[in-house]
């Protein structure tokens, strides 16, 4: 079977490869850009997306990672690898960050809150449920979790979160975010957020599976790579042309995000 590759500059690696491990599938530690041809599909870990950003920025890795996803290549983010697959981020540091992009959603790097505000939630996961059975719901851990506040058509919603309004009134000092909770104060009582999301080679969770022994999240993207892996191999039977424009997304503007 073959690797599975996990970015492993900051955060929650080590984690994956031991779920991965637990599959039954090897994971290897990913820090410089050419490592990236040497595997078929990526997880890009939580942790702290500005330092990740910065050390990715420092190994030169972002021309290499906006390709790896480009070129279709099966990539999980989850939670700060979910901020770094957004075509668009909010609550950032100032100055920004880089981001790698693709996935067409925006994203509040730190929806819930600061640190003290991490939790647990049971989320209703009917999508993983269909492929990968077990019990309806999956323990989400939500540490200094982001959110996605909205999604493009090509995005397939996998999980939401019902936000219950004493949640929503904590939050952290930038004018943006204040802005951001006055509108939310004018909203509905409870808001709802999306939290996991697929779009086509892109997969991506504001939670951390890899910190539960519910190994799903990671069949279910073992499975979702080694069919991407499949379709790949077999399109290349066909003239080159066709080959890869099938495979090629649009290339996103990723400027530095304020
Ligand atoms: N657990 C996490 O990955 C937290 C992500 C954090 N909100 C960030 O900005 O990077």
């Amino acid at each position: 079977m073959a690797v599975v590759g996990v970015l492993a500059l900051q955060g929650s690696f080590n984690e994956h490869i031991a779920a991965l491990r637990r599959l039954g599938v090897k994971g290897v530690e990913i820090r410089k850009p050419e490592q990236l041809n040497t595997i078929s599909s990526l997880i890009i870990p939580g942790g702290e997306s500005t330092t990740m950003a910065k050390l990715a920025e420092y190994h030169n890795l972002f021309p290499a990672l906006r390709e790896f996803v480009q070129m279709g290549k099966p990539v999980w983010g989850t939670c700060a690898g979910l901020i770094f697959l957004a075509n668009k981020a909010m609550g950032q540091k100032t100055g920004g960050q880089y981001l790698v992009g693709g996935l067409d959603c925006t994203v509040h790097r730190n929806f819930f809150g600061s640190q003290i505000q991490s939790f647990e939630a049971e989320l209703s996961v009917p999508e993983l449920v269909s492929k990968e059975g077990g019990p309806e719901t999956f323990r989400g851990i939500f540490i200094r979790a982001p959110a996605i506040l909205e999604a493009g058509p090509e995005v397939q919603v996998l999980a939401d979160y019902l936000v219950p309004s004493s949640r929503l009134l904590s939050s952290d000092s930038s004018i943006e975010d204040k802005m951001f909770w006055i509108w939310q104060e004018n909203a509905e009582e409870e808001s709802k957020v999306i939290v996991a999301v697929r779009q086509g080679n892109i997969l991506a969770t504001a939670f951390h599976p890899e910190l539960t022994a519910d190994t799903r999240w990671h069949s279910y993207f073992v499975k979702m790579s080694n069919e991407i892996g499949e379709e790949a191999s077999s399109s290349s039977l066909v003239p080159a042309q066709v080959s890869t424009s099938q495979y090629q997304q649009p290339r996103n503007d990723l400027p530095i995000f304020q």
